[in-house]
C-alpha cells in the first residue's frame, strides 16, 4: 500500500510526528504551525501504514464541527468509511459512552441533557425552596460553584465544611439537593457527563478492559484547555497500553475559568511513559506582519513554555487600526471594510468578525442587517437555543419522559392555557412533599381535588394533549411529530399572533426544526428515534446552523475562534474593561488569559487583520468611555497603521445639525442615534435611525424582543435608559 501521499505536503518536523512508531507524543507549538493537520494526517498514517482498525482510533476535538472536518479530511486521505472511528468532543464521547451503557453508569435509559439555562432553573427553585435571599445568593454563583467542583470530579458527598463556613455550608446544601433534583428527573448536565464518564472506567474494570483492548491509539487537539477530569478521564482509559498523541498550545489556554489546566502540559510527560516531545515552529496560516504582532503581544506573559514562530510568508498588509467615535460607527467602519472585500471579488465567508463578549455581536448584527450582508454566528444565539425551539423540544421531551420536570415547567403554561404560577405552586409543592415528580403530581393533585375546578381542567387539558401527542408517536416519523407538537401545543400559533419580525422569525424557526428533524438520520438502532434526536438537539446546541451553505460573515467570540482561520480578521472592541475584560484585571493571571485570548484573535487572520475600539461605548445601557486597550501599546507601531476616515457621524462635543439620517442628535428632541431606550409595550431597545424633527420626529427603534418599529416620537413616550 503506497502511504507516502499521506506524508505530502508536510514539513520534516510535522513528517517526523505524522510517521512516528505508535508511542505517547507530546507536539507543542504555536498558532497555525500545522498541530491539527498534523494529527488528521497521523490518524490517516496509523490506520494505512500501522493497519490500525478505524475503530481502534479514538479522537478528541474542540468542537463538534472540528469533529465532523476531522472525519472529513480523514475521509479524503484514505477514501475507507471512517464511521467506526470514534471522533468527538469530550462532552459527545461521554454521552456516547453514557448511552451505550447507562445501566452501569446508574442513569435512566432515557436520561437528558441538562443545558445551563435549565440547570439554571433548578438551581433557581433549590434556592427557593432554601428560602435563600437571591441578593445574597445569586443563583449563578451556585452554578459556577457545582460545575466547578464537577470540573475538579469532587461530588457533593466529597466535600468537607471546614469549622462553620457559611459559604461552603450553603453552597454544599445545594449541591446536594442539586443532585437529587437532577437524580429524580433523570437528567444531567454537561460537566456530569464528563464525572459520569470517569466513574464508569472506575467502578466497572471489566468495561474499561473492554474499551482498552478497542483503542489502539488515542488523539487530542487542543489539549491545553483540558480539565481536570477530562485528563483523568484519559489518563484511565490509556492506562499503561495505549499511545496518546496530544496537541496543544499553551498560549493558546484560555478556559482557565472553566477549570482548565494548563499545567495538564507539564504533567503529561510524568504521566505517559517515554513521551516523545515535538516542536513545530514554522507558520503556515499568517504574514509576517501579523505573525510578528502577535509574537509580540504574547511576549508580555510570563508564565509560558516559551516557543518560536517564524514564516516564510511575506510582510503582507499591515495591520489597521481604526479609533470609532461610538460601538455603531465601529460597526459601520467593519461593515464597509466588509464590503470593499467582497467587492475585490472575496468570498463573505472568508471574513470574520471576532468580540470578547456575546453581547457585542447585537450592535455589529444590526449594521450587516442594514447593509444587506448576509451573517452567521458562530456558537453564539444557536438554533436550539433559541426559545421557540427550547419551548418545542421541551413538549417532545416530556412526551419521552413524563417525569422531566424541567421540561414540564417550561411548556405547561407556554403557550398561556390558564394554569397559573398559584397553580404550578401548588403542583411543585405536593411533588416535593412526596417526592414524585410534576406529572405524578398533577393526577394527584387534581384528584385530591387541591384546587379550584378551573385550574384542575387546565391540567387536565395539559395531560390530554402530551397523553395524545405521545399516543401518536409510534405512527408518526420524526418529522410529522415534530409538525404535530408545535401545531397541536398551540406554539406556532402564538408566535404567529405575535407582531413584527421577531414573530415571524420564531415562526420561522419552529418550520425549521419540523425540516432538521426530518434531515435528522437517526443511527443508532436500540434507541428510539425521538430520543437520538433530542440528545443530538442538546449537545450540538446548533453549531451547525441553519445558512451554514450561503456565503456570510462569521462572527463569533474569540473563545469559539480557536483553531479556525479567517484570509480577513476584524477585531473588534479593542478597549480596556472590555478586552481586557474587567472581570479579569484583579489577577495577573487573568489578565495573562486575557492576553493569550488575544493571540488566539490575532493569530485567526491570514491576509489582513483590523483592530478597532470605540472612545465610547454603550453595553448594559451604560455610556463607557474607556481607554484603548493595553494589547493595543503592545503591538509594535511598525506593523500598524492608522485609519481615519471621513465620519458621516457628527460627534456631539462639535455639534452640527443633522442632516435626517446622517446626523447623530435627533434635532430638538434630546433623543440620539445609538440611545437605549424603554417603551412600555414594546419594552427596552436602541433608536437606530430617524426622519423629520422636533415634535414631527419619527424614529425607529430596534427593540430586544419585538423587533424593529418606527414610532412618532411625540406618542410614543419613550423613556431614555
Ligand atoms: N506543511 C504545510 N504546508 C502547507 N500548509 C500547511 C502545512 N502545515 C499546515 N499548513 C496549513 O497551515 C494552516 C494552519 O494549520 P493548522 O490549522 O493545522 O494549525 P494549528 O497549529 O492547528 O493552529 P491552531 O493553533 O490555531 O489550532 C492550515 O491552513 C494548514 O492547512
Ligand atoms: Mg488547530
Amino acid at each position: 500500500m503506497d502511504v507516502s501521499h499521506i506524508l505530502n505536503d508536510l514539513n520534516d518536523a510535522q513528517r517526523q510526528a505524522v510517521a512516528a512508531p505508535p508511542s505517547n507524543m507530546l507536539i507543542l507549538a504555536g498558532a497555525g504551525s500545522g498541530k491539527t493537520r498534523v494529527l488528521v494526517h497521523r490518524i490517516a498514517w496509523l490506520i494505512q501504514a500501522e493497519n490500525m482498525a478505524p475503530q481502534g482510533i479514538l479522537a478528541v476535538t474542540f468542537t463538534n464541527k472540528a469533529a465532523r472536518e476531522m472525519r472529513e479530511r480523514i475521509d479524503e486521505l484514505l477514501n475507507i468509511p471512517t464511521r467506526s472511528m470514534w471522533v468527538g468532543t469530550f462532552h459527545g464521547l461521554a454521552h456516547r459512552l453514557l448511552k451505550a451503557h447507562w445501566q452501569d453508569a446508574g442513569l435512566p435509559q432515557n436520561f437528558q441533557i441538562l443545558d445551563s439555562d435549565d440547570q439554571l432553573r433548578i438551581i433557581k427553585r433549590i434556592h427557593k425552596e432554601l428560602a435563600l435571599d437571591e441578593t445574597k445568593w445569586p443563583p449563578k454563583q451556585s452554578q459556577w460553584f457545582i460545575n466547578g467542583q464537577k470540573d475538579e470530579g469532587k461530588r457533593a458527598a466529597h466535600i468537607e465544611v471546614y469549622g462553620n463556613d457559611l459559604y461552603q455550608k450553603t453552597m454544599l446544601a445545594v449541591y446536594l439537593q442539586y443532585e437529587q433534583a437532577c437524580e429524580r428527573q433523570g437528567v444531567v448536565d454537561f460537566a456530569e457527563l464528563l464525572l459520569r464518564a470517569h466513574e464508569l472506567w472506575l467502578k466497572n474494570p471489566r468495561l474499561l478492559a473492554h474499551y482498552q483492548q478497542r483503542f489502539q491509539h488515542i488523539l487530542v487537539d487542543e489539549f491545553q484547555d483540558t480539565n481536570a477530569v477530562q485528563y483523568a478521564w484519559l489518563r484511565v482509559l490509556a492506562g499503561k497500553q495505549i499511545p496518546i498523541a496530544a496537541v496543544g498550545d499553551d498560549d493558546q489556554s484560555i478556559y482557565g475559568w472553566r477549570g482548565a489546566k494548563i499545567e495538564n502540559i507539564q504533567q503529561f510527560a510524568r504521566d505517559f511513559a517515554n513521551t516523545q516531545v515535538i516542536k513545530l515552529e514554522q507558520n503556515y496560516r499568517s504574514t509576517a506582519t501579523i505573525l510578528g504582532a502577535a509574537n509580540a503581544v504574547i511576549a508580555n506573559n510570563t508564565e509560558r513554555l516559551g516557543k518560536e514562530l517564524w514564516t516564510e510568508g511575506g510582510e503582507g498588509e499591515p495591520i489597521s487600526l481604526y479609533t470609532a467615535f461610538n460601538e455603531q460607527d465601529e460597526a459601520r467602519f467593519v461593515v464597509e471594510r466588509i464590503e470593499e472585500w467582497v467587492k475585490q471579488g472575496e468570498l463573505r465567508a472568508q471574513s470574520a468578525i471576532l468580540y470578547r463578549s456575546n453581547a457585542q455581536s447585537r450592535v455589529l448584527e444590526e449594521a450587516l442587517i442594514r447593509a444587506g450582508m448576509p451573517y452567521r454566528i458562530y456558537g453564539g444565539q444557536r438554533f436550539y437555543d433559541r426559545l421557540e425551539i427550547k419551548n418545542a423540544l421541551a413538549y417532545m421531551r416530556l412526551i419521552n419522559n413524563r417525569h422531566d420536570d424541567t421540561a414540564l415547567e417550561r411548556v405547561i403554561n407556554t403557550p398561556t392555557r390558564g394554569i397559573g404560577g398559584k397553580t404550578v405552586d401548588v403542583v411543585r409543592s405536593y411533588a416535593r412533599e412526596h417526592g414524585s415528580s410534576m406529572w405524578q403530581a398533577l393526577a394527584n393533585v387534581v384528584e385530591q381535588k387541591l384546587l379550584p375546578a378551573r385550574a384542575s381542567n387546565a391540567l387536565l387539558a395539559f395531560v390530554a394533549l402530551i397523553d395524545s401527542l405521545d399516543s401518536g408517536t409510534d405512527e408518526l416519523s420524526l418529522d410529522e411529530l415534530a409538525d404535530e407538537v408545535i401545531k397541536s401545543s398551540g406554539l406556532i400559533e402564538f408566535h404567529k399572533k405575535e407582531k413584527g419580525e421577531k414573530g415571524q422569525a420564531r415562526v420561522e424557526n419552529l418550520q425549521e426544526l419540523v425540516v432538521a428533524a426530518k434531515q435528522f438520520d437517526a443511527s443508532d438502532e436500540e434507541l428510539s428515534p425521538l430520543q437520538q434526536f433530542l440528545d443530538e438537539a442538546a449537545l450540538d446546541a446548533g453549531e451547525q446552523q441553519a445558512d451554514e451553505y450561503e456565503d456570510s460573515v462569521q462572527l463569533m467570540t474569540l473563545h469559539s475562534a480557536k483553531g479556525l482561520e479567517f484570509p480577513l480578521v476584524c477585531l473588534v472592541g479593542m478597549e480596556e474593561n472590555l478586552f481586557p475584560h474587567k472581570m479579569s484585571m484583579d489577577e495577573a493571571s487573568g489578565i495573562e488569559e486575557e492576553r493569550r485570548l488575544c493571540y488566539v484573535g490575532i493569530t485567526r487572520a491570514m491576509q489582513k487583520l483590523y483592530l478597532s475600539y470605540a472612545e465610547s461605548r454603550r453595553m448594559y445601557g451604560n455610556e463607557n468611555f474607556n481607554a484603548p486597550s493595553r494589547f493595543i501599546r503592545e503591538i509594535p507601531t511598525e506593523y500598524v497603521e492608522e485609519v481615519r476616515l471621513n465620519t458621516t457621524i457628527s460627534r456631539p462635543a462639535s455639534y452640527a445639525p443633522a442632516v435626517n439620517g446622517n446626523g447623530y442628535d435627533v434635532p430638538g428632541t434630546g433623543i440620539s442615534l445609538g440611545q437605549p431606550v424603554f417603551h412600555q409595550i414594546f419594552g427596552s431597545g436602541t433608536v437606530v435611525n430617524f426622519e423629520g424633527q422636533g415634535s414631527s420626529a419619527r424614529v425607529q427603534v430596534n427593540f430586544d424582543d419585538e423587533g424593529s418599529k418606527w414610532l412618532v416620537l411625540q406618542y410614543a413616550n419613550l423613556e431614555a435608559l
